[in-house]
């Protein structure tokens, strides 16, 4: 199924953390006009595509995304204008190509995701099939996926003094995704109405999770336990599970883990995990070590692999290659998945085939600086992966996903739940 494209066109828009970024338009000689939203990471890996920032100190404190927009209106618009596709990798390698760098630096990897997401959906209007079915491609057997909820913020999504950035509750055991979002948003007011209670701030952090007075990670499992009972349901793999994502790498300073004012070693960081995991209902687990901390990966691996999903994503970033290393290695045994990490839509699909076929789970992900565009929940659909995280069940960035799958399910007969 080829695309000739007409148009691309970029404008800069804010994320939902009021920073500018880019929204992208895509029109095709067969009159398709679809659009993209970019999202933005603040918990960044060393090894992520680069987003294209302006600098300028006098525009959004140097954060501006005007040259990325010119990016696109400029370089991409006169390399893609009037040209025909044969699928959607053609269209992704002629960006690839055009910008040159390895991390896509030169022409932004923020203007490039935009363009690339933008193109997938012309595709799959073109074919005449949803946006999930045409990402599934031949190999992939599609599904309905866990939602993530993540419910209470930390790290530097919120300006409490929580180390761990993420607390996600997971209906694993949920029968459907609207029941899944049921659960998601029932535990979201227990949990607010158990807060407001002991007199914490129900105040938010990025991902629209709340963001109360505590430090210790133990603190938050308690609180979530108490909120999945208090709604009504079963903490556990047949009920409502946690996952964490401490996004270590950010608090992982010369060799050690500071956590609550305390500092810890790899080694001592593993026997909490495998504390916590014993206590709690823990079933998922995100970059627990830091992204440079390859031999405490693999100790972690052994530990606590065969229990807990390990997923990597500071350490991984989305990308083939370091996911094959990583699997060679016995490093984690799931990836993170985020587009822009890597930039366009078919090197995000390879690095989903890398991981499924190296015996990796893949965990969907957004940014915690989001638009309205709800591109990961087709993408997690049509790829099988079973599970995807998209903040609160709250506030519209977040719910766009969420309100996706719904409409999804309404329509198809997929199964739901992990693999
Ligand atoms: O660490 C993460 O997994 C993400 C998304 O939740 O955060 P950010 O987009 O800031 O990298
Ligand atoms: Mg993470």
């Amino acid at each position: 199924m080829s695309v000739t494209v007409s148009q691309v066109h970029a404008v800069e828009i804010l994320d939902s953390r009021s920073r500018p970024t880019l929204a992208v338009t895509l029109e095709t000689d067969a009159g398709q006009h679809v659009r993209a939203g970019v999202p933005a990471g603040a918990s960044t890996g060393t090894r992520e595509a680069v987003e294209l920032r302006d600098h300028d100190p006098h525009r959004y404190s140097g954060q501006g995304v005007l040259q990325a927009v010119q990016s696109v209106n400029g370089e991409i618009l006169d390399r893609l204008r009037g040209q025909t596709f044969d699928g959607p990798s053609d269209l992704d390698h002629a960006l690839i190509e055009l910008d040159g760098t390895e991390n896509k630096s030169r022409l932004g990897a923020n203007a490039i995701v935009g363009v690339s997401i933008a193109a997938a959906r012309a595709f799959a209007e073109t074919a005449g099939v949803p946006l999930w079915k045409h990402l599934s491609g031949e190999v992939a057997e599609p599904r309905m996926p866990v939602p993530h909820f993540n419910v209470i913020n930390g790290g530097v999504h919120a300006l409490n003094e929580l180390d761990f950035q993420e607390f996600m509750i997971a209906p694993l055991g949920a029968p459907s995704i609207a029941e899944a979002v049921r659960a998601g948003s029932e535990i979201y007011g227990a949990l607010r109405a158990l807060l407001h209670g002991r007199g914490m701030s129900v105040g938010l952090g990025d991902e629209g999770g709340f963001a109360p007075e505590i430090a210790q990670p133990e603190e938050a499992l308690d609180l979530l336990v108490e909120a999945i009972r208090t709604a009504g349901y079963t903490p556990g793999r047949d009920g409502v599970a946690i996952a964490m994502d401490p996004a270590s790498s950010e608090f992982y300073h010369d060799g050690a883990y500071r956590v609550a004012g305390q500092d810890f070693t790899s080694d001592q960081m593993i026997d909490r995990y495998a504390d916590i995991v014993e206590r709690y209902p823990v079933w998922l687990l995100e970059d627990g070590l830091a992204e440079s901390d390859w031999d405490g990966w693999q100790r972690l691996t052994e530990r606590l692999g065969d229990t807990v999903e390990l997923v990597g994503d500071d350490i991984f970033c989305t990308n083939p290659k370091i996911i094959a290393e990583a699997i060679t290695k016995g490093v984690g045994n799931a990836s993170l998945i985020k587009v822009n990490q890597i930039g366009t839509v078919t090197e995000t699909l390879d690095a989903m085939r890398v991981a499924r076929d190296g015996g990796y789970a893949q965990f969907v992900s957004h940014r915690s600086g989001e638009t309205e565009d709800a591109f990961i929940a087709d993408l997690t659909v049509g790829s099988g992966s079973g599970h995807l995280k998209s903040g609160a069940p709250a506030r519209g960035e977040r719910v766009a996903k969420y309100a996706r799958l719904v409409e999804i399910e309404d329509v198809t007969d997929l199964p739901y739940g992990l693999r």
